[in-house]
């Protein structure tokens, strides 16, 4: 079956078509920059939605799409599987799109484009949140009042599932543990980063919350903060709630601290010197580190800390930073392990170390091309 595999970011579009028989990928691409006209990028979702398919008809050669598969970041509670998407689950991921402002929209754009184009073909949504639908209550529950969990859905969903999911997998196949016995702390930092604390396979706790800013560093994203920054510099009447949501979403993280969010640059400054991007290397590997101490402890003893995405499968210079705060629990990388570069599943500890650390890389499109096909397969009869 051949899938088309549709990752709508906020600021980018990732496609890729994957023949899930054989597993090999036929073509991808990235469009990025939308909304960025004045560089003759796209204006809106649908405008880059319209740049794939004249893409992919030229890189198909008249071959047909036979089910696409999207990945939604905002499941709320209600999603906790992969659905076939129809009018009315396309209106439930709208309904959500204020929880997830700068991912959900960009969805919904995407499977009303397919729609236009290709009514006939049938159309997945694979949801960031369905993973850690296993999170115990006192996990997921915030200390507010009832009515702000009851009325207004406040809870922590946590995202970035279907990759935390599949790297769970590997590393768990890596150390020859069952999965269903496996133990882990599991780090994706992309863009966006989140932790996740991994027991008997499942997700019992993760760094995102009501919406995908709580937790760690981020490119852009602040994570933790006290929630009084921000009622009273609104009610100083400095900024508005508008303001700070664009502030803590798309100004703060390394950009904020450090003036780009990419993190490669912030590893070279801070290499030549410059204070502002050591301060925010030692800020997001602090953060971090706490969160790994934590979950260490919440799943009755890591078996394994893993890391994945961008800057965990790539950052030597963060892991090591990382890894160098968590010696209280014995844990000691392997340098020249560290050091290495592969596409494969490998581990960068020492052999005394006490926990083996991991390097996974993610592929949150293979999973979503795996759950798109078994989905449309069955709809087919
Ligand atoms: N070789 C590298 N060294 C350090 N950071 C890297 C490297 N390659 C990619 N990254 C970082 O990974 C991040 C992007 O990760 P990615 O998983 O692609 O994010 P997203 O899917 O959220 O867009 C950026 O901060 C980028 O700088
Ligand atoms: C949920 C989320 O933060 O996704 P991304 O890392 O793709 O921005
Ligand atoms: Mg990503």
């Amino acid at each position: 079956m051949l899938v088309l595999v549709i990752n709508s970011g906020s600021s980018s579009l990732k496609y890729q078509v994957r023949d899930t028989a054989g597993g090999e990928e036929l073509t991808s691409g990235l469009v990025e920059r939308i909304g960025d006209t004045a560089g003759g990028h796209p204006a809106d979702h649908q405008e880059a939605i319209d740049r794939v398919f004249a893409d992919l008809e030229e890189e198909l050669g008249g071959r047909g799409i036979d089910a696409v598969g999207h990945r939604v970041v905002h499941g709320g509670e209600r999603f906790a599987e992969p659905v076939l998407i129809d009018f009315e689950i396309t209106r439930a991921i709208e309904r959500l799109s204020p929880l997830a402002p700068l991912h959900n929209p960009a969805a919904v754009a995407g499977i009303r484009a397919i729609q236009g184009r290709w009514p006939k073909t049938p159309q997945v949504a694979v949801f960031d949140t369905a993973f850690h639908r296993t999170i115990p209550e006192h996990a997921w529950r915030y200390a507010v009042p009832d009515a702000l969990y009851k009325e207004q859905g406040v809870r922590r969903y946590g995202f970035h599932g279907t990759s935390h999911d599949f790297v769970t997998g590997r590393a768990a196949g890596l150390l020859g543990i069952e999965r269903e016995r496996f133990r882990a702390v599991v780090a994706h930092l992309g863009n966006g980063a989140s932790v996740t604390a991994v027991r008997g396979g499942r997700s019992v706790d993760t760094s995102m919350g009501y919406t995908p800013l709580e937790g760690l560093v981020m490119g852009t994203r602040s994570g933790d903060l006290d929630p009084s920054i921000i009622t009273q510099l609104i009610m100083r009447g400095e900024y508005t709630a508008e303001d700070l949501d664009r502030i803590l979403n798309q100004d703060s993280g390394l950009k904020g601290l450090a003036g780009t969010n990419d993190m490669r640059a912030v590893v070279e400054a801070a290499a030549a010197g410059d204070d502002a991007a050591e301060l925010a290397l030692a800020v997001a590997a602090y953060r971090l580190q706490k969160y790994i101490g934590g979950y260490h402890v919440a799943v009755g003893g890591a078996q394994a800390i893993v890391f994945t995405a961008g800057i965990g499968e790539n950052s030597w210079q963060f892991r090591l930073r990382v890894a160098e705060g968590l010696g209280a629990l014995g844990v000691a990388l392997d340098p020249m392990a560290n050091l290495a570069r592969s596409r494969e599943p490998r581990i960068i500890s020492a052999p005394d170390s006490a926990i083996p650390v991991l390097v996974v890389p993610t592929d949150e499109e293979a999973e979503i091309a795996r759950a798109t096909a078994e989905l449309a397969g069955r709809a087919d009869g």
